[in-house]
C-alpha cells in the first residue's frame, strides 16, 4: 500500500512569480516526512502539488515510477489518496479523507460510502472523527497504514519528534534533507542550524587568524579551514559555566535573565561586546550574575560569508 514518491525538479510559478524553484526529493514507502520552514517558504505549495489540488508548472512528479503531473486527485481515488497521505492539521480526520473527493465535486452521500468504506478497510473508524493535530493521532494513523506521509508544519519541534526525514525548505528551494539527528549535528548551512534546534543556535563572529580562528575575545589554535570562517555557531546546550578539560573558555558573561524550567537551566546572557548566548544547563545550578562561559570545540559550527558551513580539518575528523 505505500508508495514511492519522487519529486524531479518540480517548479511552480503564479503568472510571473516563481514561488518553488526546481525541487528534487524522493520519499521512500512507509516514510514519514515533514516539510519545515518559515511562512511562505513553499511547504503548502508543494504539498497541494503532490495532492494534486495545484498544478505542477515545470518538472515531473512521479508516484510508484509513473508520472501522476496530470492525473487529477479523483482519478488518483482514494488509495492514491492514502498512499500520499496529505494531512491538514486543522481538519478531522474524516475531513482530511474526504477533502481530495470534495475537490472532485463527488456527491456527499457517495464521499460518505468511500470515507467509511475505507476507513472500515484500514480500522481507524475511532479516529475519524479527531484532528490529526493532537500529534498522537498522527503517529497513530500512520503507524496503523504504515503509508508514504507527508506533513507540513512551521514547528521545528513537533518535525523533530515526528518525522523520519524533515525537508527544510526557504524561499521555494530545499535548503537540506535529513533524519532529525541529521540535521541537528550536521546541518549543511546557517539556516538549518538556526532553524533546527530549541532554543536556537548562538551565532558569533569569527574570523580566520594566523593559528586557527577568532571568536570574539578567544583565540583558538585549529588546522586552517576549507575557507575563511565569518561566522561561529554553538548550540545552548553545548555552552557551559564551568571549566572542563575539553572545554575552551569563550569569554566572561553578564547575565540578563535565568529561566528554571525545573529538570533545565536557561541563562541568557551578554559577552563584553555585548553579543547574545543563550546557555541551557541541565538541572538546577546556581548562577551568578557574571559567568565564565567555555564551549566544547567538537561541536562548534563555523560558517563563510555565503552561510555555507566551512569545516576545519579538525572537526572534519571528529
Ligand atoms: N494562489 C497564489 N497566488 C500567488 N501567490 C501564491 C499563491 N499561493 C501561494 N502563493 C505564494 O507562494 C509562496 C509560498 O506559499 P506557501 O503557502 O506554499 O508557503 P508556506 O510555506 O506553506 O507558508 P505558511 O507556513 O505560511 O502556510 C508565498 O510567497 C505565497 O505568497
Amino acid at each position: 500500500m505505500s508508495s514511492t514518491v519522487e519529486l524531479r525538479n518540480v517548479t511552480k510559478s503564479y503568472g510571473e512569480l516563481q514561488v518553488v524553484h526546481g525541487v528534487d526529493l524522493q520519499i521512500d514507502p512507509g516514510e514519514f516526512v515533514v516539510f519545515v520552514g518559515p511562512s511562505g517558504s513553499g511547504k503548502s505549495t508543494l504539498l497541494r502539488m503532490v495532492a494534486g489540488l495545484e498544478e505542477i508548472t515545470g518538472g515531473d512528479l512521479m508516484i510508484d515510477g509513473g508520472k501522476v503531473n496530470h492525473i487529477a486527485p479523483y482519478e488518483r481515488g482514494i488509495a492514491m489518496v492514502f498512499q500520499s497521505y496529505a494531512l491538514y492539521p486543522h481538519m478531522t480526520v474524516y475531513k482530511n479523507l474526504a477533502f481530495g473527493l470534495e475537490t472532485a465535486k463527488m456527491s456527499k452521500e457517495e464521499i460518505k460510502r468511500r470515507v467509511r468504506e475505507a476507513a472500515e478497510i484500514l480500522q481507524i473508524e475511532p479516529l475519524l472523527a479527531r484532528k490529526p493535530r493532537q500529534r498522537v493521532e498522527i503517529a497513530k494513523l500512520h503507524k496503523r497504514l504504515g503509508n508514504t506521509t507527508i506533513y507540513v508544519t512551521h514547528d521545528q519541534v513537533e518535525a523533530m519528534t515526528m518525522a523520519h526525514k524533515i525537508v527544510v525548505l526557504n524561499n521555494g528551494r530545499i535548503e537540506q534533507v535529513g533524519s532529525p539527528l541529521d540535521l541537528y549535528n550536521r546541518p549543511c548551512n546557517r539556516f538549518v542550524a538556526g532553524f533546527i534546534g530549541s532554543p536556537k543556535m548562538n551565532f558569533l563572529p569569527a574570523a580566520a587568524s594566523s593559528n586557527g580562528v577568532r571568536i570574539g575575545d578567544v583565540s583558538v589554535p585549529c588546522p586552517t579551514f576549507e575557507t575563511s570562517p565569518v561566522t561561529f555557531g554553538i548550540r545552548p546546550e553545548h555552552l557551559s559555566i564551568v571549566a572542563g578539560t575539553s572545554r575552551i573558555k569563550l569569554g566572561i558573561a553578564a547575565v540578563d535573565l535565568v529561566e528554571s524550567l525545573g529538570g533545565q537551566t536557561v541563562v541568557y546572557a551578554s559577552l563584553a561586546d555585548g553579543e547574545p548566548l543563550t546557555i541551557l544547563l541541565e538541572g538546577q545550578p546556581a548562577v551568578a550574575d557574571r559567568v565564565e562561559v567555555f564551549f566544547d570545540f567538537e561541536k562548534a559550527h563555523f560558517f563563510d560569508r555565503d552561510g555555507r558551513k566551512t569545516l576545519s580539518k579538525h572537526l572534519q575528523a571528529a
